[in-house]
């Protein structure tokens, strides 16, 4: 889902309030997300995808702003994701979709497949392919059409270890700015910046090792708490 919008570094939320049904998720939220790395955790439910979609425009806050250029979001699910039968028309589409022809759409799409070692994956039908190989295609169908700030709302979850590595490479070695939610503190630890959020707030910001750090220590002492009260048979 490629957003353009008002230009601008990064990413900017200005006083925000967003409300989903009957449940207020934000109030008051402001945000700068300019690093080039930032990583999101927290427990479920927390606000890390509703954050996705106020950023990519899916959902409107009632109060405040949102301020976005060139964003892409890789849905949590891919089967929320993907519309077409087949990848190559999946990745064409991402390209049709903002404003290239066809021809030279689908010239692409096949020369992407060929320079990641995929040209066998063009014609094959996404309904056959494994949860972790079509989050590869919508990861493929983003990154193709080249967004200026990634958004993958926990890329990892459905992935085995060498994808997870193959992952984690190719973020790596991305120019793009990306913003990643995550239960696998890991794939965030080394990151610039990870925000960890907490029924909807901030509850710490800064240098992935610190937030990482202090989130495991809080998950620890709830545990221990838990059990203490003989939550945990
Ligand atoms: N479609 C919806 N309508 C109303 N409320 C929703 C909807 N989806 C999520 N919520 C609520 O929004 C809050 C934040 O949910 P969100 O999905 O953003 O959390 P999350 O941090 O991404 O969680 P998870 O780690 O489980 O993916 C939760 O309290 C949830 O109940």
């Amino acid at each position: 889902m490629p957003r353009e919008d008002d230009a601008g570094t990064g990413v900017r939320l200005e006083d925000v309030t967003l409300v989903r049904g009957h449940q207020r998720i934000f109030e008051g939220l402001t945000l700068h997300l300019s690093e080039s790395r930032i990583g999101l955790i927290g427990d479920n439910g927390a606000g890390k995808s509703s954050l996705f979609r106020l950023i990519c425009g899916l959902d409107k806050p009632q109060q405040g702003r949102v301020i976005a250029s060139g964003v892409g979001l890789m849905f949590q699910n891919p089967d929320d994701q993907i519309i077409f039968p087949t990848v190559a028309e999946e990745l064409v589409f991402s390209l049709t979709a903002r404003g290239e022809a066809r021809q030279a759409a689908q010239e692409r799409a096949l020369d992407f497949l060929a320079g990641r070692g995929l040209s066998a994956w063009a014609g094959r039908s996404v309904g056959e392919l494994s949860q972790g190989q079509r989050q590869q295609v919508c990861l493929m169908a983003l990154q193709i059409s080249e967004p200026q700030t990634l958004l993958l709302d926990e890329p990892y979850a459905s992935l085995d270890l060498p994808s997870q590595a193959r992952l984690a490479a190719q973020i790596d070695a991305s120019g793009q700015q990306i913003i990643l939610s995550t239960h696998l503190l890991d794939h965030v630890h080394d990151f610039e910046r990870v925000l960890w959020l907490d029924e909807g707030r901030v509850r710490a910001d800064g240098p992935g090792r610190t937030v990482c750090g202090a989130y495991a220590d809080d998950v620890r002492e709830r545990a221990r708490a838990e059990a203490g009260r003989g939550g945990y048979a």
